[in-house]
């Protein structure tokens, strides 16, 4: 499995994603860096978490009308398994990717834990070598991880299986406590939370090696 790592200025989690990869795939991914406008044919490509452009603006709002975003909508568009984690969960709702907006969590604090999600979609690309309802410990680091969108979206993620991952207790005021969605196609995942760095009894845990093992039991 081929697959490419999009990494913007400010990037922090772009060699957490590269480890996890390479360690569940046996490839290591191209990096790409942002200012590129192509890359390599790959069958998946992430998005990781950090500070691009320092999160002015609004978080992943720069990053979203970067160069090589342009190539990554096409790709996505056209069915390339696509993952943004944190940040890229944010870049991914500035290019429309996916629906909703990361608004500032709740209480106004940076919330920096292992916390419990509960899996709630397991037949996707991402989550099939985990099972519904299982519940996880998967890391979060942001302040910016306030899931909201309309009533009428909510209800059709939720309806249509679009929701993958809930925290199993409000940490940061998301609706419906939602901390990874799918697009309708099911190709393409945002989340708040950090699989990749959940991927070694070292780090913690192994919870987050399911979620890419999925892609690769997927993709081949
Ligand atoms: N870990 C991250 O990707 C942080 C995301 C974002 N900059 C926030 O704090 O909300």
């Amino acid at each position: 499995m081929k697959s490419a790592v999009i990494v913007f200025p400010g990037s922090n989690c772009d060699r957490d994603m590269a480890v996890a990869l390479e360690k569940i795939t046996g490839q290591k991914p191209q990096m790409v860096w942002h200012q590129d406008t192509t890359f390599d044919d790959v069958d998946f490509i992430a998005l990781p978490g950090g500070f691009s452009y320092g999160d002015y603006l609004r978080c992943g709002a720069m990053s979203a009308r970067s160069p090589i975003m342009a190539e990554v909508i096409k790709r996505a568009q056209a069915g390339v398994p696509t993952l943004g984690v944190c940040n890229g969960f944010q870049i991914l709702t500035e290019t429309k990717l996916l629906p909703g907006a990361l608004m500032r969590n709740a209480r106004l604090k940076f919330v920096c834990k292992d916390v419990a999600l509960t899996v709630e979609n397991d037949t996707s690309t991402f989550t099939k070598d985990y099972s519904k309802g299982q519940e996880i410990l998967i890391p979060v680091a942001h302040h910016d991880g306030n899931f909201y969108a309309d009533t009428e979206t909510l209800d059709r993620l939720e309806g249509e299986g679009q929701v993958a991952f809930k925290y199993a207790e409000d940490i940061n005021g998301a609706q419906r406590n939602i901390a990874g969605i799918l697009n309708d196609k099911g190709n393409i995942l945002g989340m708040m939370p950090h699989p990749e760095r959940m991927i070694a009894k070292e780090l913690g845990g192994t919870d987050g090696c399911a979620l890419f093992t999925s892609i690769l039991n997927t993709l081949g």
